[in-house]
């Protein structure tokens, strides 16, 4: 018998942020166009028109900056690229140990050849890291534009060599002598403990399990590849079946830590089989003021199941329950834990999809496979990202890269992916499609993942706007690109939410970028600025991508759907003022502590108190005597 009760949220998962302006009436905006109407009006060359300035050029700027700029390569754009003139040698000073070297290279080589030049001189090999630090010992991105030297300002060059510097447990020796002194060190804690008390206590326990942890995370997280930490534990990608009689059929290596966490979340969401969601949960996952930080993982798939379910979609294509509670267990599986690529984020953009589908009673227009496909690829969207971009992909010419020859290689791993876990029996939830709807589905999936890939949001959305007068819902494809355009804003919709929901989404992303960044300065690969720790701030990320980016998309959706405008376009222009507002204050304070150090320079060298002395060197002896009073003029 089936217990009926509320399944309330368990935990909140964000983090506290004080200062977002929930429920602030005077935040409150009136209309799109008049908000950037407002804005205009006061656009009288104070700091507030920054913010507020359309201009065709800084949007170019902006979309240039960022990496889905349509018509070059990824990873090209955003780079700084400007020179000073004609190419001319360069000449650049290290040391590396004990030992002096240089080398020269054209100021027009690219970042490979300057790599492979210091790769030269120090005979390492290709897989090595290669570390610079310039005088004051702050890493250097070795590209072309490394600033020259001379043989007394040399910069200091370190390799970490992926192979030879790891201990049979895959780890440098430094970080395995570390651990295995922590472990010691405890061990005798431990025994002393023991002696006084009899038993050990959860302190120790703890420690232990923390210690443990962080050499399993040290030897298994792939991120960490580049530190040469990496250590396959768990690559078998043959089919296996766990404890749970599931089918592990996803070619993608997953680490065992990750993999007993998923059987973990997997067995809680097996007890929740005899839970019923109450109506009023039901009805609130409509919304798109769902409060996605909530739930446990376990609970983000129930509640991805009862949508399935609530689309009648269960009933109507004859999903098999336990095969859609595989499928769950295999995609949830094959999201990581990266900072905001992860399984939240699955959660977030289906939930959204599912939200729009509602508001917008997409049911009318959309048959069962139609809406399978939408709700499917926004499940299977990210799935095993990496936590780097396409541009990274492409520039650090990973197997993906290669695999898809440079072509939105992100976007083609994650549909490949999906069709991987559809391919098994056990979690095939298109098993029972004619042959005919089996290919509408699988073409009509590949379009809408491959469509989130942002290099091609200009291409997609002005295809859109062009079939926005003469919409045709019997057109399958007017209706391929309205689906599309569907996961596209379900996927950046973050600002779309309340402010607490939303906020704590930018501080993952950023908190991405600069991973991913600072791999790139460390393994020298272009940096594009929108993701620099240097260059970037929250309300500076979000102004560019809200203005330029989600309410011209936005706008597009609303002018076909009229009744996404409130709940959806509203809280974006809301997210405007704010992140403007933020913005603006930044740069003012940025100002002042600018002016009170010109301040306080003038006033120390007007001040007779702290006026150098002046020192005067005698010609005879050459030493260095102290200022004379009686100085005369010159015979
Ligand atoms: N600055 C900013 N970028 C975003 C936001 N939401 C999504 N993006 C970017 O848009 C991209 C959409 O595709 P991805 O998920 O690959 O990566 C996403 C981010 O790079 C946001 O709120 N702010």
């Amino acid at each position: 018998m089936k217990m009926f009760c509320c399944l309330t949220p368990t935990a909140d998962r964000r983090k506290a942020h004080d200062n977002s302006p929930v429920n602030n009436e005077s935040n409150k905006p009136k209309d799109v166009e008049i908000v950037l109407e407002k804005h205009k009006d006061v656009d009288n060359g104070s700091v507030k028109s920054k913010v507020a300035v359309d201009s065709h050029s800084t949007k170019e700027r902006f979309m240039e900056s960022f990496d889905f700029y349509p018509g070059l390569p990824p990873g090209v754009k955003g780079v700084d690229t400007s020179t000073d003139g004609r190419p001319h040698l360069k000449t650049i000073y290290f040391k590396m140990g004990d030992t002096e070297e240089q080398v020269e290279f054209w100021s027009d080589a690219n970042s490979e050849e300057v790599k492979e030049c210091f790769r030269s001189a120090t005979e390492s090999d290709p897989s090595d890291i290669l570390k610079l630090y310039n005088t004051s010992n702050s890493l250097m991105n070795i590209s072309p534009r490394i600033l020259a030297n001379s043989p007394d300002t040399r910069y200091t060059l370190k390799v970490v060599g992926a192979k030879q510097c790891l201990s049979s447990d895959g780890l440098t020796p430094e970080i395995n002598e570390t651990l295995l002194s922590i472990e010691k060190r405890l061990l005798n804690l431990e025994k002393k403990i023991v002696l006084n008390s009899g038993d050990t206590p959860p302190a120790v326990w703890d420690m232990r399990a923390k210690v443990e942890n962080l050499r399993e995370k040290l030897e298994s997280v792939e991120h960490m590849s580049w530190l040469g930490l990496y250590k396959d534990i768990d690559g078998k990608s043959t089919k296996a079946k766990n404890s749970n009689g599931l089918v592990q059929c996803c070619g993608t290596k997953k680490t065992k830590e990750k993999y007993q966490y998923s059987q973990q979340v997997f067995e809680k969401f097996e007890k929740l089989r005899s839970v019923e969601l109450t109506d009023a949960t039901r009805e609130l996952l409509k919304k798109p003021t769902f409060d996605i930080w909530q739930w446990e993982d376990s609970e983000m798939l129930y509640l991805l199941q009862q949508m399935f379910v609530d689309l009648k979609l269960v009933e109507r294509l004859y999903i098999e329950l336990p095969m859609l509670q595989a499928f769950l267990f295999q995609v949830h599986l094959s999201y990581n834990y990266t900072p905001y690529h992860n399984f939240r984020h699955c959660f977030c953009v289906t939930q959204m999809m599912y939200g729009l589908i509602w508001l917008c009673n997409l049911q009318e227009k959309l048959d069962d496979i139609e809406m399978l496909i939408l709700l499917v690829s926004a499940i299977c969207h990210d799935l095993d990202h990496p936590g780097y971009n396409n541009a990274y992909q492409v520039n650090a010419k990973t197997e993906l890269a290669l695999r898809y020859n440079d072509i939105s290689p992100l976007e083609n791993h994650h549909a490949a992916v999906a069709f991987e876990i559809l391919s098994c029996d056990a979690s095939n939830v298109i098993k029972h499609l004619t042959p005919e709807n089996h290919k509408r589905f699988r073409s009509g999936m590949i379009k809408c993942i491959l469509a989130t890939d942002m290099a091609r949001h200009n291409e997609i959305v002005t295809a859109f706007k062009g079939v926005i007068g003469c919409y045709d819902n019997d057109n399958a494809d007017h209706r391929m690109l309205m689906m599309m355009i569907f996961l596209k804003v379900s996927d950046i919709s973050n600002e779309a939410r309340p402010m607490d929901v939303s906020e704590p989404w930018v501080e993952c992303l950023l908190q991405e970028f600069f991973m991913q960044s600072d791999a790139e300065k460390l393994e020298g690969l272009p940096v594009a600025p929108f993701m620099d720790r240097e260059k970037v701030t929250k309300p500076s990320a979000q102004v560019g991508f809200i203005k330029f980016v989600l309410i011209p998309l936005y706008e597009a959706l609303a002018s076909m759907f009229q009744e996404i405008r409130e709940p959806i376009l509203t809280p974006v222009v809301k997210a405007l003022e704010y992140y403007s507002d933020m913005n603006e204050k930044m740069e003012q304070d940025k100002e002042a502590v600018k002016l009170k150090q010109v301040g306080r320079r003038i006033s120390s060298t007007i001040d007779p108190k702290v006026e150098p002395k002046r020192v005067s060197v005698s010609r005879k002896t050459s030493e260095v005597q102290p200022p004379s009073d009686d100085i005369s003029p010159s015979s």
